[in-house]
């Protein structure tokens, strides 16, 4: 049946080759992930990559977390790190390309590097511009602001892409994401589309980990699975006025750094333990108005054993990687970017009330052609003549 979303018909619309490019907030590098779809449909996955950012990068982003409400988008800090991000995320493209065989993709879907999120406000930094030039591909970047001045969270952004996965899993079934911070997807029995962040993911984990070890991550949940979770603790953490909140809300990396102090006591492996608890009871308290047979669980913290064991302890239902359903799961927030790229040239929603809390379906995103070449420029302009309404906003070139 041919269903009608936005400007053009299902059945239609074009099928088109998108790249997406996550870089999340565990700040660790750039997962690039090829899709094809026609924006509503998931047609093809093609293969996927990370570009891990150095070191150096890597600290240079995490101080400007700290920076980033003292900080202007002209800041010469800004624009170099903008730049240095950028290179990479090119850099994944070219490599992406190179392992697909294909020249070019016909969009790019670039999130950009959350460095703040609070409410009314929400910043990813990264040069949109730069990289349709590097790459002679658009680029659909800016993907949550549209969402937040309409009075939503701008967060998660997920769960659309989440819902086409599972179109025909039968519900209540939830996806969980575990990344630096980590989020929710659940799919009511009668459909509806639920959505929020439910607490930390990995990131204080990291941080801990960094502060004891020098490592970035708690490798195989190695420190975790030696200590013990100190109770006492873990409600003092989970003694926040978010865990109550109705759903839909969003949380920034930095949202429970406080916290870290209660931990000033603990061993490394107690300091482990006590934080993956934190995390998977944070996902136990979500206000669910059900609870999902199912979990499937993506991003890093998937990895992670000790989460995994803590997941399946402490939620009813039946945890799994999303492997479980033949998803990938260190590329699947990479794939949703090329989706949403696809659905924002074609004007349709990126968030729901029900996800967001945004009043009504809304789209987003903006579009830069910027620095393409002129046979490039000539066949962008003929499929957003055909397809879409959505204006053409030439940043420049
Ligand atoms: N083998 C492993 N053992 C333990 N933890 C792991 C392992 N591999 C990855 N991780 C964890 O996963 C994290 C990276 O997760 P992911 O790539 O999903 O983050 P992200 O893309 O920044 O997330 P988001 O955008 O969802 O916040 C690492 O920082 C680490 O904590
Ligand atoms: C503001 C921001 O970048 N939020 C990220 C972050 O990382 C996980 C969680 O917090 C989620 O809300 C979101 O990313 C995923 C991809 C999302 O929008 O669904």
């Amino acid at each position: 049946m041919t269903t009608t979303q936005g400007n053009t018909p299902t059945a239609t619309r074009p099928e088109l080759v998108t790249i997406g490019l996550m870089s999340g907030t565990s700040l660790d590098g750039v997962d690039a992930a090829i899709l094809t779809t026609n924006g509503t449909d998931i047609l093809r996955h093609g293969p996927s990559l990370t570009v891990p950012y150095t070191p150096e990068l890597r600290a240079r982003l995490r101080s400007l977390l700290d920076k980033a409400t003292t900080l202007s988008a002209d800041d010469p800090l800004i624009r170099d790190a903008e730049q240095a991000l950028t290179d990479i995320h090119a850099q994944a493209v070219a490599a992406l390309c190179h392992k697909a065989g294909k020249s070019v993709p016909d969009l790019i879907g670039f999130h950009g590097q959350t460095i703040l999120h609070e409410p009314g406000r929400t910043w990813q930094i990264g040069d949109a511009a730069r990289l349709a030039a590097a790459t002679n591909t658009p680029v659909i970047h800016d993907f949550r602001s549209a969402d937040v001045r309409a009075r939503g969270e701008g967060a998660p952004l997920a769960p659309l892409y989440h819902a086409a996965l599972l179109r025909n899993h039968a519900p209540p079934v939830a996806v969980l994401n575990v990344g630096g911070v980590a989020n929710v997807t659940f799919i009511a029995t009668d459909g509806t589309i639920l959505a929020c962040d439910t607490g930390p993911g990995n990131a204080l984990l990291d941080d801990w980990v960094h502060q004891h070890t020098g490592q970035s991550y708690d490798q195989d949940g190695a420190l975790a699975l030696k200590g013990c979770v100190n109770d006492a603790v873990l409600e003092r953490l989970l003694d926040n006025p978010f865990f109550a909140r109705p759903l839909p809300k969003s949380l920034d990396r930095l949202s429970f750094h406080k916290g870290m102090a209660y931990l000033s006591d603990l061993s490394a492996a107690d300091g482990a333990a006590t934080l993956v608890a934190f995390t998977a009871e944070a996902v136990a308290r979500t206000p669910l108005p059900e609870q999902p047979t199912e979990w499937f669980v993506c991003g890093g913290g998937r990895h992670n054993p000790a989460l995994m064991a803590a997941f399946a302890q402490r939620l009813s239902g039946i945890v799994h990687p999303v492997e479980h359903l033949g998803w990938d799961g260190d590329a699947l927030e990479a794939e949703c970017f090329g989706f949403l790229a696809a659905r924002s040239l074609l004007g349709l929603p990126l968030s729901l009330p029900t996800t967001t809390g945004v009043p009504h379906p809304q789209t987003g995103g903006r579009l830069t052609c910027a620095g393409l070449l002129p046979d490039r420029m000539r066949a962008c302009a003929l499929l957003i003549a055909e397809q879409t309404a959505t204006p053409l906003i030439r940043t420049g070139g």
